[in-house]
């Protein structure tokens, strides 16, 4: 991979900012980044401003059914938020700085907390179709072979260059959501469990999925 691919100079993440800043009055903490057929839920946010992602300077397109591909800003619960409705992936041809660029553009704008949110494919033989699992700890398996997002010059604004992955998954956010599971009586259908990227776009072999699950994957995606 050349090394370029590796990186995206601050003055197009500046550019973004600035841009989405002098669109919108909303100045979010929250982002949740909606995977395939999840756009909906920015469904319910009020107060919405609407950017197609073709529109905003430097924004990657999405080219996957299911992925309107538009930036939602709005308030939800008395809180402003952002909504990517639709993701990027590796195996559309995005190099992985292109596929995280919104998420350093949501750091710019002010965001604190990000939600991730995808339909991906169940390992775990305890797991029925359509449950919905909370993302405790991932395997970076194309991290393994150098395809990181964190890769090239660090730039200490969005974060150190070693950062600590012990903790990715907010302990206290994640116990939130399983209380309100049980609140909701959701849980027979609300899991936790370990995720694996791979890169895609074929899903996996019968003896990948295995592998994966010996790995202690309890579910994957591309
Ligand atoms: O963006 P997500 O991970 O939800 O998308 C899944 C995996 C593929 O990109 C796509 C296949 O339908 O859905
Ligand atoms: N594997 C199997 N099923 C899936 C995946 C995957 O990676 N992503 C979404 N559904």
């Amino acid at each position: 991979v050349h090394t370029k691919s590796f990186h995206i100079h601050i003055k197009y993440y500046n550019q973004t900012t600035e841009w989405l800043l002098s669109r919108t009055r909303h100045r979010p903490k929250i982002a949740v980044v909606c995977g395939s057929g999840l756009g909906l839920l920015a469904d319910g946010v009020t107060n919405k401003e609407i950017f197609p992602y073709a529109d905003i300077p430097n924004f990657p397109v999405s080219t996957v059914p299911g992925h309107e591909g538009c930036l939602v800003f709005g308030i939800l619960k008395g809180k402003s938020c952002v909504f990517m409705q639709g993701r990027f992936h590796l195996y559309e041809g995005y190099s992985l700085c292109k596929v995280t660029f919104p998420v350093r553009i949501f750091k710019l704008l002010g965001v604190e907390t990000l939600i991730v949110t995808n339909a991906s494919g169940g390992l775990c033989p305890d797991f029925k179709v359509g449950d919905i699992m909370l993302i405790k700890d991932h395997i970076n398996l194309p991290g393994f072979a150098g395809q990181h997002p964190l890769c090239g010059p660090n730039d200490e604004r969005f974060g150190i260059r070693f950062p600590c992955m012990s903790d990715a998954y907010s302990k206290d956010l994640r116990k939130l959501a399983l209380d309100i599971s049980h609140e909701l009586d959701y849980t027979n259908f609300v899991r936790e469990g370990v995720y694996c990227m791979v890169s895609g776009p074929n899903f996996e072999t019968i003896a990948e999925a295995r592998m994966l699950q010996v790995l202690g994957c309890d579910s994957v995606d591309i």
